[in-house]
């Protein structure tokens, strides 16, 4: 597809993967969350992300494995506690990519009061596009993601609906602590969230510039 070449070498250095969360007040509605009053975020390890051609495995865990389709921002220079007004110079370009999310077990760190690791950070929950650079994206505000469950439509959102920008939310980060080459900001989720099955395909895509397609795999566990 037009605008997209493989990955660079910023991907296989295997930086850390930022999630910002609840940041579309849509999905903040549909899950029964409070809008944020500042950027809510977590990790996932580098160790998450997986490329087409292989799965999205559902963690022994889980019973409810939730997609998330979001924009994905790669950092391209070192961004230590830098103003909203010079964010954009640390962005090398753009990626999609899905958080997926053991909604279940979520829900169960949230009524103890835990982190989200298990429900967020599991192998293969970042799933991600081709990168994209950052000239063929004038304005990362004004796309349109969306996602598909075996051919029907899920998740549409406009990123210019994001509750916080994408400038502000590099410097905030920043600001707690340093964003190296390589990072990806996952920008949050649009509403339609929903459930996949194993053997379902999911199919994603930012109009007019790319789309990927993965499988979802239920393994046999034997422990
Ligand atoms: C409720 C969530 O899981 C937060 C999140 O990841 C989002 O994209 O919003
Ligand atoms: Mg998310």
């Amino acid at each position: 597809m037009a605008g997209s070449k493989p990955l660079s070498r910023f991907w296989e250095w295997g930086r850390n993967i930022v999630c910002v969360g609840r940041n579309y007040a849509e999905h903040a509605k549909e899950m029964g969350s409070a809008l944020p009053a500042e950027p809510l975020f977590f990790l996932k390890p580098s160790s998450a992300y997986v490329r087409e051609g292989s799965p999205i495995v559902r963690p022994y865990y889980c019973r409810n494995l939730h997609h998330e389709v979001e924009l994905g921002v790669l950092i391209g220079r070192r961004a230590q506690a830098v103003p909203q007004e010079r964010a954009m110079e640390h962005v090398a370009g753009y990626a999609l990519c899905l958080d997926m999310t053991a909604r279940d077990t979520q829900e169960q760190c949230k009524q103890k009061g835990l982190p989200w690791t298990l429900a967020k950070g599991f192998g293969s929950s970042c799933p991600v596009s081709d990168f994209v650079p950052k000239e063929k994206i004038p304005d990362p505000h004004k796309l349109q993601i969306w996602l598909k469950v075996n051919g029907k439509l899920r998740q549409e959102g406009d990123t210019s609906s994001m509750i916080f920008s994408i400038p502000y939310l590099i410097s905030y980060i920043s600001h707690i602590f340093t964003l190296e080459e390589g990072d990806l900001i996952l920008t949050g989720s649009p509403k339609g969230v929903g459930s996949v099955e194993a053997n379902d395909e999911i199919e994603a895509g930012i109009r007019d510039v790319l789309s990927m397609r993965f499988k979802v795999l239920r393994p046999k566990y034997t422990f």
